[in-house]
């Protein structure tokens, strides 16, 4: 396992894929310094005139609600159909899940279209598989423990895999899920880590297109192994987010042998 998951990261490294993200204005420029650090290329597109085109020639696409309105909704749902007419993957970040009635009613639009994977964190993930949530507008008010069920729920009802950020996150398959606990507390400190994490997602899926479940466990272990060298170097969140993409850029092998805490189930 951990020989496939650094392969995966190595693969992003050596064909550098081309990630399409559509996504909020708050962490546009953290995703795209954290993709480039990672070894991908970002781009951010949203125009009608050109998001069927440029999902085209993308590795894979990444769609997050976090600043959604109307014209950006017809952004997503024109770049998903042709992600899908391609059988690219595509990631969905729910970003807000549960806040609003509109954001439900995008994200129930959204699942229809299939994305390969969900990323959320847990107040998301309950409320996306309908499990009683409280969310507090970006923030999760759970534990990712406590989200476990409803990913399991949701993968099924989607068939996606899924992954509920936190403390742990949780990879989830239809039959099986990884678990991994890297990661550093200061990590929720900073904005739009869970953005970046989802936007990794996408990279590792661009380059290991037949195993969604590998590549979703991949970035999250980059994540939060990441997260571990960095906040071992940062007294706060300023430094955090530096060093942060300093450390995706400087990963080796050796260390993320020596750093990996994942257990897989069963
Ligand atoms: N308490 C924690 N300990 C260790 N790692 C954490 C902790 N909280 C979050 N993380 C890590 O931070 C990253 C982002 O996860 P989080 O659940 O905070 O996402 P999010 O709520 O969607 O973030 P955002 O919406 O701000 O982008 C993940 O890689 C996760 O493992
Ligand atoms: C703070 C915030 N508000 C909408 S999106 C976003 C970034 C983190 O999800
Ligand atoms: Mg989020």
């Amino acid at each position: 396992m951990k020989e496939q998951l650094w392969s995966i990261l190595s693969a992003v490294r050596q064909n550098s894929p081309l990630v399409h993200n559509i996504t909020n204005y708050v962490v546009m420029n953290n995703t795209a310094n954290a993709l480039l650090a990672a070894g991908a290329s970002p781009v951010m597109a949203h125009a009608h005139s050109e998001v069927s085109d440029m999902v085209s020639i993308a590795g894979a696409l990444v769609v997050n609600i976090g600043t959604l309105d109307e014209y950006w909704v017809e952004s997503m749902k024109l770049a998903v159909k042709q992600a899908n007419a391609l059988q690219k993957a595509w990631v969905l970040d729910p970003v807000g899940a549960g806040a609003t009635s509109y954001r439900n009613n995008v994200l129930e639009e959204l699942l229809s279209y299939r994305p390969t994977v969900i990323r959320g964190n847990a107040s998301e993930i309950m409320a996306l598989a309908k499990f009683s949530s409280n969310t507090k507008g970006v923030d999760s008010t759970s534990l990712s423990e406590e989200a476990l069920e409803a990913a399991q729920q949701l993968s099924e009802t989607t068939s996606a895999v899924v992954c509920v950020s936190g403390a742990t996150d949780y990879i989830v398959n239809k039959s099986n899920y990884n678990a991994l606990s890297n990661g550093h507390v200061l990590m929720s400190r900073i904005t739009g880590m869970g953005c970046t994490a989802s936007a990794l997602v996408g990279a590792c899926c661009a380059v290991s297109a037949d195993n969604a479940f590998a590549a979703t466990t991949a970035a999250m272990a980059l994540m939060g192994i990441a997260g571990d060298i960095a906040a071992e170097k940062a007294p706060g969140p300023g430094t955090m987010q530096v060093q942060f993409l300093d450390a995706l850029y400087q990963l080796s092998e050796y260390d993320f042998r020596e750093r990996l805490k994942l257990e897989t189930n069963p």
